[in-house]
């Protein structure tokens, strides 16, 4: 039974609530039905617990915004958050540690901006790497997605551990593979049983794996603090885990700053900046393979601004409003992470007219946001003009919310965009991508998870004409 003045929603079943009514798959077409019948606030119930699904950014930024701390909570008693034991930062609850802990994450990010070796030369340093490797593909076709998953997650480590790994390499390959089984473990209906059946759950049922894997996350990267620890000199950091010593030491007496919540720090960081960078990034070339227009527009705009320079800058992006455009709508249609990290109320309070109770669990929507009729010039379509005025300049809407909005917003927004923008004006200079011709009609539909992935697809890569010159005469020069 939902509380008393509780957000109207669906009949629901005994025991199981309304989980036998959602496509589990990809329930984001069922919150959609939801939502026309019941308005912008609603809620459903897992198993017997009820859940609020806010939709529209009204309701998005009433709760996230305008009420952030009651609002800012994350369930702790999920499979998830005893498999990381609360660790980390992407899933401590609202309080005194996780708001310490994001704001170092914060500020380490940002001093690289500044730092010797910034957070730019360090994006561009992996951008090289996928410009060699999409050189040798020139004149055939490839799938992308490893290329892009292997990148994305050594921008991530050189930023964490100062160190970019080989794309064979058995670390790497260890870690991809376990966090891929990790996410099918805790997105799957077995993450679902436990939490919703508490007295399953030390039953030997496949959820178990989940926390064996995690160990063997947790021990590599032990292994890794070990070995940095060797070459740690205090104050000179060379990266987040030099920040994170150098923190621990400064503050002794303070528990919250320790060894074990380090490798769930590193690996939440890792994991939160690996799947969502490199999804979008996967979106983005679909849909510029389909729009060539769109492609070519950006080249021309490129190569205006960049001239004879080597290499891009973030600070290009003010000259470039149409790709910049391009960019965000790119981020609108991946729709990557479609239902943010699930909230939770810290106390009782009201939204809308109605009572919520403290530590109710709460489904921010933002796909029901990139997507609302009210808010885009065209919600449904792929176009740049959605984030251009009638001047031509680059504008934001307000529903532009990808990286969620209030004190949870993602942390590693400022990375990821500067990630996007290096990685796509770099090859997108370089590279002309096609379509291939024996593909088939482009298949646009997503598949479903925390992260939202496009289906598997080729890209037939070129190397255009006038970078064509000036990366041989490079070549020849070496
Ligand atoms: C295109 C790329 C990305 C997208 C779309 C994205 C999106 C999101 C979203 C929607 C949330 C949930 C916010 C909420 O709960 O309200 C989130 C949280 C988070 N993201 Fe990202 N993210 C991206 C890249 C990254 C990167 C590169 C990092 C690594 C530094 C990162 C680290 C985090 C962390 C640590 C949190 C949890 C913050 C907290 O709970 O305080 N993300 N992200």
């Amino acid at each position: 039974q939902r509380p008393k003045n509780f957000p109207p929603g669906p009949f629901s079943l005994p025991i199981f609530g309304n989980l036998l009514q959602l496509n589990l798959e990809n329930p984001i077409n069922d919150l959609k039905k939801l939502r026309l019948r019941y308005g912008n606030v609603y809620s459903i119930c897992f198993g017997s617990r009820p859940v609020v699904v806010l939709n529209g950014v009204h309701a998005v930024k009433e709760a996230l915004v305008n009420q952030s701390v009651e609002f800012a909570g994350r369930p702790q008693d999920l499979m998830i958050n005893h498999v990381t034991k609360n660790e980390g930062v992407v899933l401590l609850n609202h309080g005194p540690v996780w708001r310490d802990v994001r704001r170092f994450s914060l500020m380490t990010l940002r001093n690289f901006g500044l730092g010797k070796q910034s957070m730019e030369e360090r994006i561009l340093g992996e951008v090289s790497y996928i410009t060699s490797h999409l050189e040798k593909c020139a004149g055939k076709s490839m799938d992308p997605q490893n290329l892009f998953h292997k990148a994305a997650s050594n921008i991530i480590t050189t930023v964490l551990f100062g160190t970019r790994y080989e794309h064979e390499d058995k670390f790497l390959q260890l870690f991809i593979q376990l966090f891929k089984e990790l996410s099918k473990i805790a997105n799957g209906p077995w993450a679902m049983i436990y939490d919703t059946f508490p007295v399953v759950r030390n039953l030997p049922l496949p959820f178990q794996k989940a926390f064996q894997k995690f160990e063997v996350l947790k021990d590599a990267v032990k292994d890794l603090i070990s070995q940095h620890k060797m070459s740690w000199v205090p104050r000179q950091p060379r990266d987040l885990l030099d920040c994170y010593l150098d923190e621990m030491e400064k503050r002794e007496d303070d528990s919250s700053f320790n060894e074990s919540q380090l490798v769930t720090l590193l690996l939440d960081l890792h994991f939160a900046g690996t799947d969502t960078t490199s999804n979008t990034l996967l979106t983005t070339f679909l849909y510029l393979m389909t729009h060539p227009d769109v492609q070519e527009r950006c080249q021309k705009e490129i190569d205006q601004v960049l001239g004879e320079k080597l290499q891009a800058s973030f600070e290009d992006r003010h000259r470039m409003p149409y790709t910049q455009a391009m960019i965000h709508e790119a981020q609108r249609v991946a729709n990557t992470v479609p239902l943010s990290v699930f909230h939770t109320t810290t106390k009782d309070t009201q939204l809308m007219g109605y009572d919520i109770p403290k530590g109710t669990l709460i489904i921010p929507n933002l796909s029901s946001v990139l997507n609302e009729e009210s808010q885009w010039k065209f919600p449904h379509d792929f176009n740049p003009s959605n984030f251009l005025n009638d001047e031509g300049e680059f504008v934001k809407p307000e529903a532009f919310m990808p990286f969620s909005t209030g004190p949870r917003m993602c942390l590693g927004e400022g990375l990821a965009r500067m990630e996007l923008f290096l990685v796509l004006v770099t090859l997108l200079r370089h590279f002309q991508f096609i379509w291939p011709e024996d593909a088939g009609e482009p298949d646009y539909s997503t598949i479903f998870g925390a992260t939202m992935s496009p289906k598997p697809y080729r890209m037939d890569v070129r190397l255009r004409n006038k970078r064509e010159c000036v990366i041989q005469s490079q070549n020849t020069t070496e």
